[in-house]
């Protein structure tokens, strides 16, 4: 699992934390990533404790821990609304939420989850932390439109990349199949309307710019954690 940046314990103290708000009842979206593993786990002792919950994987990768650790899971297709999302980021800001997602190429899965959530809970460490967003935006693509997408992206002003396997010959293949184009826009003055842009384009199942969803973040540091609370 990707564990690039902060320290174990940084994403510790931002998981627990943003768990601590899980109530008996709830549907809870089960993020992706290191991060978002934390909160999975705490969750997982919360429900030994007696407290019923459901989750809602969004990844392959989040189901299996969260039957590791004794999480009632509800399928992603049969879900309506869901209470609380915990999930990770690649880059946040915390005065407006915003934040690149898709390290891990399930932004897809985790964007329908965090849109259909009540409230989203983006949980980072502090290298996740920035002013202006100016990561590479993820964004998986249909296999057929990998060639037509990357020459779109490069009329934007984008720089793409076919992300490669590290342990498998050729590209990434995303829990849905497709593949994961990595394209940098340097800063990126304008996520909302630059996520418009991605959108528009015929092939692109879903980019990794999150705008307008997230209603905290949780910074945690070596000692503690930050909530920032945003007005969505
Ligand atoms: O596709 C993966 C997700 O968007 C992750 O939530 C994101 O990459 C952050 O992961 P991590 O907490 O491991 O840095």
């Amino acid at each position: 699992m990707k564990t690039e940046g902060g320290t174990t314990e940084q994403k510790r103290r931002a998981g627990e934390a943003a768990a601590a708000h899980v109530e008996d009842g709830m549907v809870v979206g089960l993020g992706t990533g290191s991060t978002a593993a934390h909160a999975i786990r705490a969750l997982g002792s919360t429900v030994d404790g007696g407290c019923e919950i459901h989750g809602v994987a969004t990844s392959f990768a989040s189901k299996m821990l969260a039957r590791e650790v004794g999480i009632p899971l509800r399928s992603l297709d049969t879900v309506e609304e869901l209470d609380l999302t915990i999930d990770g980021a690649d880059q946040v800001v915390t005065e407006t939420g915003a934040c690149i997602k898709g390290g891990g190429a399930a932004h897809a899965r985790e964007k329908i989850v965090a849109s259909i959530s009540s409230e989203l809970f983006i949980v980072a460490d502090p290298s996740k932390v920035t002013e202006t967003l100016d990561r590479s935006v993820p964004i998986e693509v249909l296999p057929a439109a990998r060639t037509s997408v990357t020459a779109a992206l490069t009329k934007h002003g984008g720089t793409a990349t076919l992300r490669e396997a590290t342990k498998k010959d050729g590209p990434v293949v995303t829990d849905n199949g497709n593949f994961v184009l990595d394209c940098s826009f340097g800063a990126i003055g304008g996520p909302r309307s630059l996520g418009e842009t991605l959108s528009s384009i015929p092939g692109v199942v879903e980019h990794g710019l999150f705008t307008g969803l997230a209603t905290a973040v949780y910074v945690g540091t070596a000692k503690d954690v930050t909530c920032y609370e945003i007005d969505r």
